[in-house]
């Protein structure tokens, strides 16, 4: 199948079941206004950096099409004619040509960085730490969080999860990173340029530590909506055996994960009387939210801005993450050829990412390999 061409979604996420949304909550794909006056970021748009990002593609493509040699084609022949795995991987290995390993074209990604200060935006559930049944049991391993820790002493770095912010925080436990919680929607960042962003004013704050921190808190308006429809939605699914509520704090998750049901009517039939919340799909979950125009790219360039980085073009900004959501970060990246996205999937999947990792493993290696780096480039 061709992967480009036979999807109308931008990312294959798990199955969505085909009824129609009320009109109300279909309101939620381009979101373009809301109750607050204008939450567009007025971001400058960076001049493309030359050439630089095709280049790293190409040092890409190289990099496998070595790996795709005929002698390494007839191993992988040889290896994977008779079995079903060997169709998946080399399916999986094929995907690479577009969206080629991080850890495999890792010169290429150091060469652009050698020049450039990196920056480091890291989603939560699936990138650091893997998907399990029960969402509570998402531990991050002390492996990977040494490996955050470390990076996040050699570059700024940031968690961007749909997660409340205090419960990603919960799992993380550093105090060297930013996070925004609630797909960015509550972000804890440094005092920097972004005191506000169109219209909305950051809140000086003081974080566990007693540092000066803002917040920015685009949705605060929406809490109390957001609790009444959790309430409403746990009222509503509560008979269904393995269905989850997860108060995301300015977001709702619906978990569906171990459930036969049909939980997405209910959901949508809560949401009716919600025309300013929408609803999305992530990884066997729905999560509810205000219609605002925010998302996870625009935390990154917020972000960004914070950290003073946004108005350089000696900065590169890698966002890695593994669910649609991210695809919002990814996209920002994109269209801004300043950096790039990094999709965390072990199956072949669209996405506005330049590169990929297989899981969160990768994704350590890739964080150690990066801390190796820089330390010996210093
Ligand atoms: O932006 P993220 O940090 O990736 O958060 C997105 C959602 O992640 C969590 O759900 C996912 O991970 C769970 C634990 O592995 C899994 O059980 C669930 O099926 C996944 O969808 C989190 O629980 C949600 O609230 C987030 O919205």
């Amino acid at each position: 199948m061709d992967l480009k061409t036979g999807l109308s979604s931008p990312v294959i996420a798990d199955h969505l079941p085909t009824i129609a949304l009320p009109a109300a909550v279909m309101t939620f794909t381009t979101p373009t206004s809301f109750p607050s006056p204008g939450l567009c970021l007025n971001t400058t748009k960076k001049i493309p950096l030359p050439g630089k990002i095709e280049e790293v593609r190409a040092t890409g493509w190289l990099d496998l099409m070595m790996a795709s040699s005929p002698t390494r084609k007839r191993q992988v022949k040889d290896v994977v004619s008779d079995t079903q795995t060997g169709d998946v991987d080399l399916q999986y290995h094929n995907w690479t040509v577009d969206y080629p390993s991080a850890l495999t074209s890792f010169e290429a990604i150091t060469d652009l960085a050698a020049s450039k200060r990196l920056a480091l935006f890291l989603d939560y559930d699936g990138t650091l730490s893997p998907i399990v049944d029960n969402p509570a049991n998402a531990l991050m391993s002390d492996e990977m969080r040494a490996a955050v820790k470390h990076v996040a002493s050699l570059f700024p770095t940031a968690i961007i999860s749909g997660r409340s912010r205090d419960k990603v925080f919960d799992f993380v436990k550093l105090n060297e990173l930013y996070y925004a919680g609630s797909h960015g929607m509550d972000i804890m960042g440094p005092v920097g340029k972004a005191a506000d962003s169109n219209g909305v004013e950051c809140i000086r704050s003081t974080d566990s530590q007693g540092k000066e921190v803002n917040l920015f808190q685009p949705a605060s308006e929406f809490l109390p909506m957001i609790s009444e429809v959790y309430k409403k939605l746990d009222e509503s699914v509560k008979d269904i055996d393995g269905a989850r509520m997860e108060d995301n704090k300015f977001c709702v998750s619906v978990h569906y994960r171990n459930v036969a049901e049909d939980v997405f009517q209910r959901v949508t039939a809560v949401l009716e009387d919600y025309p300013c919340l929408r609803l999305t799909h992530g990884r066997k979950v729905f999560e509810v939210r205000p219609v605002i125009d925010w998302n996870k790219g625009k935390a990154v360039e917020f972000l960004l801005e914070s950290l003073g980085l946004n108005e350089s073009d000696d900065v590169l900004p890698i966002y890695v993450g593994d669910d649609r959501t991210d695809e919002d970060a990814f996209k920002v990246l994109k269209a801004s050829n300043r950096g790039f996205g990094i999709l965390v999937s072990s199956i072949p999947k669209e996405s506005d990412a330049f590169y990929s990792l297989r899981d969160p493993a990768e994704v350590m290696e890739f964080l150690r390999k990066l801390a190796a780096w820089k330390e010996q480039s210093n």
